[in-house]
C-alpha cells in the first residue's frame, strides 16, 4: 500500500467562523506530483495554508508523516515583499535556515551550495543584485534556488507560474518534475488546466467543498469542471456556518 505523507481527515478551515474549506478528506501520497486546481475563492490557498500548519483545523485533523517544519513553501508572488534591500544571495540562504539554525550562521558550504542552486535556475552571476530590482521571472527563479537549498521532502508551491513567461515556466517545471523523479511530494495550486494535464499525475480539485481528488484524466473532466463553476457562483462569503453535512 502506498504511505501517506499528509491525510486531510473531515477537513474544515474557517476564517472568523465563516468556513473557506469544508470537509475535505484523502491523502497525498509519500512521492506524489499533485496539483490543486479550482476556481477563484474555492479555498486553495487556505487549503494549503492548513496544510503548512498556520491556519488550524475548525474541524477535522490533518495528520503529517513528516513534520510540517521540514516542508518547503512558495508563497503566491503577491503576498511577498520585495521591498525589502536584500540580495539574491541573503535569500536563497535562507533556504538553509531550518538546517543550520537562524542564528547558527550560514558556512561556506550552505553559499557554495547556493551558488549551485542558482546556476540549476540559470541566475549565475545575479547573486548581489537586490532582489527588488528583479522581473518577476528572476524573483521566482531565486524563490526556486532557495527551495532546492531547503532541500525538503514535501514542496508546496502556491501558484508557482503566475505571472512568467514560458521559457521560465518550462524551466521551473522542468526543476517540479525532477523534485517528483527525487522522490519527493509536491503539491502545486495551479489556474492553467493544460499545465494539470500535461505535467500532474494527481489532481486536488476543489470549490470550497471536494469536487475530486485522484489521477488527473478522472478528475479534471468537463463535468467536474462546470459543478466547481456552478459552486463558485453561488458562494456567499457571509455565510454564517458551514452548511455541507460532514
Ligand atoms: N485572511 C483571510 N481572512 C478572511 N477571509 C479570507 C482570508 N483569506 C482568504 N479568505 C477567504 O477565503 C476564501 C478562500 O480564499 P482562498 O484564498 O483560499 O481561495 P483560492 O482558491 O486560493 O483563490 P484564488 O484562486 O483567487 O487565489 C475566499 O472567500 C477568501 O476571501
Amino acid at each position: 500500500m502506498t504511505q501517506a505523507a499528509i491525510s486531510l481527515e473531515n477537513l474544515t478551515v474557517a476564517y472568523n467562523r465563516h468556513p473557506a474549506v469544508h470537509h475535505v478528506s484523502g491523502s497525498l501520497a509519500r512521492g506524489s506530483l499533485t496539483a490543486i486546481a479550482g476556481p477563484n475563492g474555492a479555498g486553495k490557498s487556505t487549503l494549503l495554508r492548513a496544510i503548512m500548519g498556520e491556519l488550524k483545523p475548525a474541524e477535522g485533523e490533518i495528520r503529517r508523516a513528516v513534520p510540517s517544519r521540514d516542508y518547503g513553501y512558495l508563497p503566491q508572488a503577491a503576498d511577498i515583499n520585495r521591498r525589502f534591500p536584500v540580495s539574491v544571495m541573503d535569500t536563497v540562504v535562507t533556504g538553509a535556515w531550518k538546517r543550520a539554525g537562524a542564528f547558527g550562521g550560514i558556512g561556506r558550504a550552505e553559499r557554495r551550495k547556493a551558488s549551485e542552486a542558482l546556476v540549476a535556475v540559470g541566475l549565475e552571476g545575479f547573486e548581489a543584485r537586490p532582489i527588488g530590482s528583479l522581473s518577476a521571472g528572476q524573483f521566482q527563479r531565486t524563490l526556486f534556488a532557495r527551495l532546492l537549498l531547503q532541500d525538503a521532502s514535501v514542496i508546496i508551491l502556491d501558484e508557482p507560474f503566475t505571472a512568467i513567461d514560458s521559457r521560465t515556466t518550462q524551466d521551473l517545471i522542468d526543476i517540479v518534475l525532477r523534485w517528483h523523479g527525487e522522490g519527493r511530494t509536491v503539491v502545486a495550486v495551479l489556474h492553467d488546466h493544460e499545465q494539470v494535464r500535461q505535467h500532474f499525475p494527481q489532481t486536488l480539485l476543489i470549490a470550497r467543498e471536494l469536487i475530486g481528488w485522484g489521477p488527473t484524466e478522472e478528475v479534471m473532466t468537463d463535468q467536474n469542471l462546470k459543478r466547481a463553476r456552478a459552486l463558485a457562483e453561488r458562494w456567499d462569503d457571509n455565510a454564517p456556518v458551514c452548511e455541507v453535512p460532514a
